[in-house]
């Protein structure tokens, strides 16, 4: 079996992956994310984590497996990526109160040295609670917003925002590992357990 690489400095990514049998090697990709607002939300995210698993694949040449993921907010095909301060953070989370959004998480696996490289998305519908604004700044100020897409974590005290979920819920976290396991299984002949 090839040796598992996650192309991610997310920390999210790698406990997720952590928690299974595979020993992952963690290589940050450092990419500059630019996102093209006119392409689908699921294009640029497909081609984010195909860009990162790209980037890392290229330092190895034995059949590694190189995984890559890019996880987006979006309302009304409008992409919400990773807040730039506490104004934006605000508004987005505005944007998102009382409402259902998605979250996309692309996901890119490369098989290094060799031609195989398969890229997907996942896709999860999230519904918000009615927010007041003194709760918005609550939940800014614990600084949780920093960092992840549409300002707000559901593994932390995100959580209390999410009315309802639709769909897988590590996708919502950064890595949508039933879809991994599933790629891995038929196309790697790896499993995560
Ligand atoms: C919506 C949501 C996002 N996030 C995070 C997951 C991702 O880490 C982040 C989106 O940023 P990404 O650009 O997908 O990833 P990253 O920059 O953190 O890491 P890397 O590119 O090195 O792989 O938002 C949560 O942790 N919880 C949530 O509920």
């Amino acid at each position: 079996m090839g040796k598992i690489i996650l192309a991610s400095s997310s920390p999210r990514r790698k406990e997720l992956l952590f928690k299974y049998n595979v020993q992952p090697l963690i290589v940050s990709s450092n990419i500059s994310e630019n996102i093209n607002i006119n392409e689908k939300p699921e294009e640029v995210a497909m081609s984010l984590a195909y860009e990162k698993a790209y980037n890392v694949s290229k330092q190895f040449n034995n059949n590694e497996i190189v995984i890559g993921a890019d996880t987006l907010v979006c309302l009304n095909n409008k992409i919400l990526g990773k807040p730039k301060d506490e104004q934006e953070a605000f508004s987005m989370l505005k944007m998102l109160n009382s409402r259902r959004h998605f979250v996309i998480t692309g996901l890119a696996i490369i098989k290094a040295g060799t031609n195989l490289k398969i890229i997907e998305y996942e896709k999860t519908a999230v519904t918000f609670r009615y927010l007041t604004d003194k709760k918005i700044k609550k939940y800014i100020n614990t600084g949780e917003y920093s960092d992840k897409a549409g300002a707000y974590a559901i593994q932390g005290f995100g959580e209390l925002f999410v009315e309802k979920i639709e769909g897988c819920y590590s996708n919502v976290v950064g890595l949508p590992v039933t879809k991994l396991d599933m790629i891995l299984e038929k196309y790697f002949n790896v499993s995560l357990l």
